[in-house]
């Protein structure tokens, strides 16, 4: 009997690995003997550069960068022969903003420049291609942050450089200087594939767990609107509707405009870490995340691991943290079944203890799935 346990993380309590090393220690209590592969998964969003570490070993960089909120912190990026991985979120993610702290004014003002920094360590540093996860952030700022730290910076009519954050980009006229790549081919490994702009774009469906209220919405939205036609400039076409160009707070326009191609960040993983070996070996697919809901079932990473077992015929197991999915919408995405450890053992205690009670829940659940 052979378990593959492939999670992504989950959102705030537990990183891939830690999450896949939960289910299997618990599995294994479940039943004895069973023999468990992990195979820690991500997005373009946190955890995309470590899960890629651990799966194609590599060297992690690791340097001062601009934070969202201006502070500096810790970021982070992976070189793999002459590729870098880069996570936007190590430099510019919401983790770096406490609860408390995602206010209006922050999601007006936070920065990309961090990642941009980091490019431009990479760019020094001779690798040939980079690609940026996109996932995660606390931005708005349609890439600014990022093209100001490469040497094009947005100003304002009288030439005079804008603040940091997607607000002050009202004002923006064009871009001073331009982006030096230093030859680099950039990739966008995407979380999501919204447009820039309007009801589906990075502003309306994001800005709000960044702590953007309506009226801040409003305003970043039409500040973006603007800064798309900065940036249809920069790339002698329109970016804003191309599918992620709304990714990372719009940081997927500023890469696409300079050039970028975009990918699934989950689909470059999978691959990059050979998940359809894993599930070809397995007789049973255990995935996860923090919040087993909608969004999901929009083609987040857990279903589309759902759907390449089911492809093989292979049973899928969810553990998430909460579970808000119905079970017939489960097995049209090709769950087979979807245990929440909040509901098992209650918010509280899944919270306190995240770990322990996601092993303990793999343990009820693995004498089902065994033969
Ligand atoms: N151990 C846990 N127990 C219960 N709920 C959790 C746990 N860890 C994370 N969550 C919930 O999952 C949410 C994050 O969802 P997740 O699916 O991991 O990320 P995202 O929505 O960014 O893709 C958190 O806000 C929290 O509500
Ligand atoms: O960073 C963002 O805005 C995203 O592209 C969406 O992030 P999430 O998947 O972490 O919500």
């Amino acid at each position: 009997m052979r378990i593959v346990v492939a999670p992504d993380s989950f959102g705030g309590t537990l990183r891939a690995r830690e999450a896949a090393e939960a289910i299997a220690a618990g599995w294994r209590r479940g039943v004895p003997g069973a023999e468990v592969a992990i195979v820690p998964l991500a997005d373009g969003g946190t955890g995309f550069a470590e899960v890629l570490h651990t799966a194609l070993g590599g060297t992690m960089h690791e340097l001062e960068v601009t934070g969202p909120l201006g502070d500096p912190v810790t970021g982070s990026w992976l070189r793999v022969g002459d590729t870098a991985y880069l996570e936007c979120a190590s430099a510019c993610g919401l983790h770096h903003v406490p609860r408390e702290d995602r206010v209006p004014g922050v999601a007006r003002t936070a920065t990309t420049s961090g990642v941009g920094e980091l490019l431009a360590a990479a760019r020094d540093a001779g690798v040939t291609t980079a690609v940026v996860g996109l996932g995660g952030s606390a931005t708005t700022d349609g890439g600014a942050g990022l093209l100001a730290a490469l040497g094009a910076v947005p100003v304002d009519d009288d030439g005079l450089p804008l603040p940091p954050g997607g607000a002050a980009l009202d004002c923006c006229a064009r871009l001073d200087g331009t982006p030096d790549l230093g030859g680099m081919t950039l990739v966008a490994a995407s979380d999501v594939d919204n447009p820039l702009l309007g009801p589906h774009g990075a502003a309306a469906v994001f800005g709000p767990q960044k702590g953007a209220d309506d009226a801040a919405v409003t305003e970043l939205d039409g500040a973006l609107t603007v800064f798309a036609g900065v940036l249809a400039d920069l790339a002698g076409r329109e970016v804003r509707d191309l599918p992620s160009a709304g990714a990372a707070g719009g940081l997927g326009a500023a890469l696409l405009a300079i050039g970028a191609r975009v990918e699934s960040g989950a689909g470059l993983v999978r691959d990059l870490v050979g998940l359809d070996a894993e599930l070809d070996a397995a007789d049973v697919a255990v995935t996860g995340e923090g919040s087993f809901d909608w969004q999901s079932l929009r083609g987040k990473l857990v279903t589309a691991v759902a759907r390449r077992a089911a492809d093989r015929g292979t049973p899928c197991v969810v553990l998430a943290g909460q579970v808000s999915v119905g079970r017939r919408e489960a097995a049209a995405a090709g769950v087979d079944a979807a245990f929440g450890v909040a509901e098992e053992f209650g918010l509280e205690a899944s919270m306190a203890d995240p770990a322990g009670t996601l092993a303990d829940l793999a343990e009820r659940v693995a004498p089902r799935w065994s033969r």
